[in-house]
């Protein structure tokens, strides 16, 4: 049998819940020009891409943007045999700043953990914040996004596939059953 895939946000959805994440950011932010965007790669750069967008649109302020590729600090990079070089890009100094990691989805925390440890090699943040567009449970670290799209209760042998325009030729986040 072909797994159920339920549609979980539309593309209107997901263009909303960027606009409502990047309103909180502002909100929480005492002084944006203290704040830099991490994308964790992959769809979390483009995600961070949009939210940098959408906090020009409501503030006039550019707040400048990385990536962040966490695979060389995974801790089961032992068994995954890695070939493809690093595709961080940081173009700007950490220290001090209030450092916004984003991702598409969060579920053991493992990855957020990574990018930790990642950040810590690249500066000194005053503070790290997180924000995903989807937190579908089931951690299995003490992680917690501050920034939050979509809490979504899942099962353990479900997936949630988020789909972005400028990756994927379109904007969806789906959950695929069995
Ligand atoms: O909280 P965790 O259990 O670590 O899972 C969350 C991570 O899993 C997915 O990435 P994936 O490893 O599939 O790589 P991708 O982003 O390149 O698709 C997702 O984009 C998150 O980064
Ligand atoms: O369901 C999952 C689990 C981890 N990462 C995803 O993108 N989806």
């Amino acid at each position: 049998m072909p797994a159920k895939v339920v549609e979980i946000l539309s593309a209107e959805e997901i263009r909303r819940t960027m606009t409502r994440l990047a309103s909180q950011v502002v909100e929480r932010s005492r002084d944006l020009s203290q704040l830099v965007i991490l994308g964790i790669y992959t769809r979390g750069a483009f995600l961070a891409d949009l939210l940098a967008r959408q906090i020009e649109v409501l503030e006039g302020v550019t707040v400048p943007v990385g990536a962040l590729d966490i695979t060389f600090y995974r801790d089961d990079l032992d068994q995954i045999g890695v070939r493809t070089p690093a595709r961080t890009e940081i173009p700007f100094d950490l220290t001090g700043k209030t450092v916004l990691l984003v991702d598409d989805v969060i579920y053991k925390g493992r990855t957020v953990r990574a990018a930790l440890n990642a950040v810590n090699d690249y500066g000194r943040p005053a503070a790290i914040w997180l924000a995903v567009l989807v937190d579908r449970g089931h951690r299995e670290l003490p992680i917690h996004p501050d920034f939050t799209g979509k809490q979504l209760p899942t099962a353990k042998e479900e997936q949630v596939k988020v789909y972005l325009q400028d990756f994927d030729g379109r904007d969806a986040v789906e959950l695929i059953g069995n």
